[in-house]
């Protein structure tokens, strides 16, 4: 079911949970819920939902550890071995529908950092808005001992971001500052 605001242009989805609109005052039933995505400064929403679309049966549906965790883990679908200083590519089972302006990041686990040394090959994963293939978290061993996991296993959290309304534009001038083109370790260690 496809809305209007009546206060800006976007359209809206309505698919469930709860909303309301704080300046036009409208309230919406418990069990349907406006898609929470589309860019509308009116809206207020709770239950914002994300898509996830299951590949595997192994796959786990990520959730917060705890209510305010930032990240909902990701589990592997599949028992590896990874040896010191090797890379591996480890399957969630799980493609992601991330709504346009937002962007779901994948973090390393802090404690699979500093007890196994395992972090990711890429730093941080970015999985873009307009991704629909698996999500695959990219596993770096740099412990000094081989890491065996299984199935179902916590790999990494991913953590969703609402992304700035920006465009990159070319100029010939930039504006002057007091830190100028003075950079890496330029205010001292
Ligand atoms: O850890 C990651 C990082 C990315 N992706 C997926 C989602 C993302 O949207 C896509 C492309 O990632 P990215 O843009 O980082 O890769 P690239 O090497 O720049 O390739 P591309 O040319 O496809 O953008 O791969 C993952 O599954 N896991």
């Amino acid at each position: 079911m496809l809305e209007t605001c009546k206060r800006c242009r976007y359209g809206v989805e309505i698919i469930r949970g709860d909303y309301k609109c704080e300046k036009q005052e409208i309230k919406i039933q418990r069990d349907e819920a406006l898609y929470p995505f589309r860019r509308c400064a009116y809206f207020v929403f709770k239950n914002s939902l994300i898509k996830i679309k299951r590949l595997h049966e192994n796959a786990e549906i990520p959730r917060r550890a705890t209510p305010d965790s930032a990240g909902f883990d990701l589990h592997s679908i599949e028992d590896i071995s990874i040896a010191p200083g090797d890379h591996c590519p480890v399957r969630t089972g799980l493609a992601f529908e991330i709504p346009p302006g937002y962007a779901m990041l994948v973090y390393p686990r802090s404690g699979l950092a500093k007890n196994y040394g395992l972090t990711l090959s890429n730093a941080v994963g970015v999985v873009d808005s307009d991704y629909r293939g698996e999500v695959v978290v990219l596993l770096h061993n740099t412990g000094k001992h081989s890491l065996s996991l299984q199935a179902g296993d916590r790999v990494a959290q991913a953590v969703i971001h609402r992304l700035p309304d920006i465009e990159l534009v070319e100029c010939e001038e930039l504006s002057e500052t007091q830190r100028g083109k003075s950079g890496f370790g330029s205010t001292g260690l």
